[in-house]
């Protein structure tokens, strides 16, 4: 892994957006997307330079289950706030968190990351090590699914909702193999609070114990770290 350890998430977005902007001269069509706090900085830097994504595709992570795409909560309606309103893509993808038919919806969306295969994917990780919702103990081979989330989980989401009732339990999300396809990965983590799950990741077994040590087994992937998010780690 390529590790770039910054000051903050400013400039952690700004080496984000080097990547994209690279990935994009070097011909890349189609953008994994994430969601979260960690890549905000990465997506304002995008969305103030003059980089075009009218002929591009994106793909995102995940979804909750039940919210409607006009739900703020949304990973739909943040993508529209954060990137896709300012910098609209040709085409973007999100799981359908509203499908009647949640298992026809993952096959569906199976498809559509098999038909586009992803040249640039970006990830944040979650505190015990999840990548998209790929909780601890999601098969390593696994695609699209219905996630049952954790209770960590639940409740570091908590925060952006108003009542706790509200925070989904459940959503659908890309699988940990769909994401390996992806040629390049970008991982940004900012916090201390994320420096058990960076260690994890990085220095400890590659394991489904840990969703996002399955990265190790990639060739091509770069980690965005600030000094608190690094700084568990012994080797630096
Ligand atoms: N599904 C998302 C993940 O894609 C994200 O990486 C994680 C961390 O969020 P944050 O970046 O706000 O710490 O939150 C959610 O679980």
């Amino acid at each position: 892994m390529n590790i770039i350890i910054v000051k903050n998430a400013v400039e952690g977005g700004h080496e984000g957006y080097k990547l994209f902007a690279e990935a994009k001269k070097n011909g890349a069509h189609v953008f994994g997307l994430a969601t979260g706090s960690t890549p905000i900085t990465t997506y304002q830097e995008i969305v103030a330079s003059d980089l075009d994504f009218s002929d591009s595709i994106s793909i995102n992570l995940d979804e909750y289950v039940g919210l409607a795409a006009d739900n703020e909560q949304s990973y739909n309606y943040f993508m529209h706030k954060n990137l896709f309103n300012q910098k609209p893509f040709k085409q973007s993808y999100l799981p359908n968190g509203l499908a009647e038919d949640l298992e026809a919806e993952a096959k569906r969306y199976d498809k559509i990351i098999a038909d586009n295969p992803i040249d640039l994917q970006i990830l944040g990780i979650g505190r015990n090590g999840h990548i998209g919702f790929n909780e601890p103990g999601t098969p390593q081979d696994s695609k699209t699914h219905r996630v049952a989330l954790t209770q960590s989980t639940i409740d570091a989401n908590a925060r952006f909702f108003e009542h706790e009732e509200d925070v989904p339990k459940e959503a659908l999300s890309m699988g940990l193999a769909s994401i390996m396809q992806s040629k390049h990965i970008l991982l940004e983590a900012y916090g201390e609070d994320k420096a058990d799950a960076i260690k994890g990741m990085i220095e400890g077994p590659n394991t489904p114990d840990l969703p996002a040590s399955i990265l190790q087994g990639h060739g091509n992937v770069t980690v965005i770290l600030d000094e608190a998010a690094a700084s568990k780690l012994t080797n630096k």
